[in-house]
């Protein structure tokens, strides 16, 4: 039997405030190797609280979530921020890329955070990254100077760098036209059937659709 890469037991969160509030009521979840996920569900059914609990940033929860075999429920921030870095790419709005730093510089950050390879070995990493997303001409511009399709690619192979066992994306595609959306989809599709294992938050129909499963959220729950 295939071993997961992310199961997600019984996930209960509340905010307390301004009223306390049940915000993810019993939510389990079974991702294998290699899929796409699409996360779906009306404005504030609670979609990216629960991206944020899979990726471990959020750590105020009930349940149990375990990634790649280690249970993260429960490890330290020092060592949730560790194994953040190695196991999961973020393709996240906060988390965007620095608009003065060059594209290249961008995409070796996380791999220099790492240290596990010297500077020409993540620079020569990140140069394929930047050619697997067809950005391999912009890698001395300033990320700034991008246009918001292309600033996506770059998050993209940011996110790859590390070869991070699962990449999570809150609405990858939500300021994007159709064209930058079909482009965003097709990296995601192939860097799929190259084994990555991605969860997607988004409100795209189209996009989810294409996508190997939908995982629907009602009040919290997960639907279908
Ligand atoms: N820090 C917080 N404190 C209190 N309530 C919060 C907090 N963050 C989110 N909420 C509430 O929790 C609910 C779920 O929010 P969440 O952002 O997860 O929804 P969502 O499904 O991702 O929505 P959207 O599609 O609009 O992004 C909402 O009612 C939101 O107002």
């Amino acid at each position: 039997m295939q071993t997961p890469v992310l199961e997600a037991v019984k996930l209960n969160k509340y905010f307390h405030e301004p009223q306390e509030f049940h915000v993810l009521n019993d939510v389990s979840l079974t991702v294998q190797k290699g899929e796409f996920i699409s996360i779906m569900g009306k404005s504030g059914c609670g979609k990216s609280t629960l991206l944020y609990l899979l990726s471990t940033l959020d750590t105020d929860y009930e349940g149990t979530i375990t990634i790649n075999n280690t249970v993260v429920s429960g490890l330290n921030e020092r060592a949730l921020a560790r194994f953040r870095n190695r196991h999961i790419g973020f393709v996240f709005q906060f988390h965007y890329l620095l608009p003065e730093f060059t594209v290249l510089q961008n995409v070796m950050m996380p791999a220099i955070k790492l240290g596990a390879l010297d500077t020409a070995a993540i620079e020569q990493q990140a140069m394929e990254k930047l050619q697997q997303m067809q950005m391999q001409d912009l890698a001395g511009k300033p990320a700034g100077k991008l246009s918001g399709g292309q600033q996506q690619r770059i998050a993209i192979a940011r996110a790859l760098i590390n070869k991070p066992d699962i990449i999570m994306a809150d609405e990858p595609t939500g300021n994007l036209d159709s064209a930058n959306t079909a482009i965003i989809f097709d990296i995601f599709h192939e860097i799929a059937q190259q084994g990555n294992t991605i969860i997607t938050v988004t409100h795209d129909e189209d996009f989810a659709r294409r996508s190997d499963r939908i995982i629907q959220m009602v009040d919290g729950k997960i639907t279908g």
